[in-house]
């Protein structure tokens, strides 16, 4: 089983990662995770927070030579952004974990609180997945993500057919990770209006997985869904509020002939002309791409604030203001994808149970076998 843990806060020395059950003798390229650092903290919308930060992983135990030893990983990643003598704060932002983490906390400094609800911890969580994104890569599994909407400006393409992958692959080349032109430069513009007036945007981002072998995940117990794990990892995003697989919520407006999958068998083997289940039937992976969509809210803090309460004097006021993000949606993206592979590693090392890499290579090309004679 694959395990991880974070600790770390937003504004302290740094972010400390351990994961454990990554099989033996995986090369591990630097400058891949690195590179996967960079790309979660890009996006158009993000706070000057982003151009201190130089993120990049320290790897300090678990890891000889290059090659993964099946120790647990032990990781770090340095924060710039440290904070000395910070104010106390008392005055919860109606949306982040002030309100409810200080009360449950019994924190009378919400400082306390959003250090921990941070979504600075995610750049951990995209190391840890970046080693998962590895490990995935040798049994030929890729994970991508584009931004399907931004304030209710919608990609053309926002629904994923099979037909635009390589579009998706080349969504790093847009400031917002939108494949479609105009609608980019509609939300370049929108990000900037509603930057200047003080407030915040959400929005949507679709995460592709290609080459995911059938039988990850499966129907016999509600804790063992592919599908449920996957909603799980995708929802402890900070901000993500819903999740969907494949067509997902819009399926429960169409008739049954128009959502199911028809299922063909030719020389090569079987296949599908339509993906709607997303790449997972009964809780177990089907071929087929898995395709996960979500939402996000808009961020929580705004530069105008909205109303709350002084916990301290209990009278009225303005929530506190931070520096924030006015829209975070793209590096949700990424961080959608290192969740995804974290589940989808754990899955694979469930199945092909490997001590070490060679060791899973056999067990997975036994398999490969075995389907080919079905
Ligand atoms: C990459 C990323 C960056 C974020 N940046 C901010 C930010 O700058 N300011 C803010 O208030 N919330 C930000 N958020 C969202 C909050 O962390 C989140 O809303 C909060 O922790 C409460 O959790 P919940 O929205 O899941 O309930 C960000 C989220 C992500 C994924
Ligand atoms: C630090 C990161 O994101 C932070 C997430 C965040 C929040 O409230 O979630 C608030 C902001 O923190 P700060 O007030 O220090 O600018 C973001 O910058 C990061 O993504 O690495």
């Amino acid at each position: 089983m694959i395990r991880f843990l974070t600790s770390g806060e937003s504004h302290g020395v740094q972010l400390t990662g351990i994961v454990e059950g990554i099989p033996a003798n995986l090369e591990i390229d630097l400058d891949f995770i690195n590179n996967e650092l960079k790309r979660r903290q890009k996006g158009f919308g993000r706070s000057e927070r982003m151009s201190i930060e130089m993120d990049e992983v320290n790897i300090l135990s678990g890891v000889y030579n290059g090659l993964t030893t099946g120790n647990p990983i032990g990781l770090s990643i340095a924060n710039r952004g440290q904070l000395r003598g910070s104010t106390e704060i008392t005055r919860p932002r109606p949306g982040h974990a002030d309100f409810s983490g200080a009360i449950k906390y019994n924190q009378t400094n919400i400082r306390n609180i959003l250090e921990r609800a941070s979504a600075r911890e995610t750049a951990m969580r995209v190391a840890i997945g970046s080693i998962c994104k590895l490990f995935l890569r040798r049994f030929n599994i890729e994970i991508y993500s584009h931004v399907i909407e931004i304030g209710g400006i919608k990609s053309k393409k926002t629904l994923y057919s099979g037909t635009f992958l390589d579009e998706i692959k080349n969504a790093d080349a847009s400031p917002v990770r939108v494949i479609d032109k105009k609608a980019e430069s509609d939300i370049l513009g929108e990000i900037q209006k509603t930057s200047e007036t003080g407030d915040t945007l959400g929005g949507s981002i679709e995460i592709v997985a290609n080459g995911v072998p059938i039988g990850l995940g499966s129907h016999i117990s509600w804790n063992g869904k592919l599908d449920g794990k996957i909603a799980q990892a995708i929802m402890s995003i900070p901000g993500i509020k819903s999740v969907e697989i494949g067509l997902g919520y819009e399926s429960c407006e169409r008739y049954g002939s128009e959502v199911h999958d028809e299922i063909f068998y030719d020389g090569n083997g079987y296949y599908r002309i339509t993906n709607n289940a997303g790449g997972i039937e009964g809780g177990i992976s089907n071929g087929e791409d898995i395709i996960v969509r979500c939402a996000m809210k808009p961020i929580p803090t705004l530069k105008k604030p909205l109303n709350s309460v002084d916990m301290l004097t209990k009278k009225v006021a303005l929530a506190q203001v931070e520096r924030s993000d006015v829209c975070a949606v793209p590096s949700a993206s990424i961080v959608g994808e290192h969740m995804l592979g974290i589940v989808l590693a754990n899955e694979m090392v469930e199945k092909f149970g490997g001590d070490s890499i060679e060791e899973m290579d056999r067990n997975f090309k036994a398999y490969i076998n075995y389907l080919s004679s079905r």
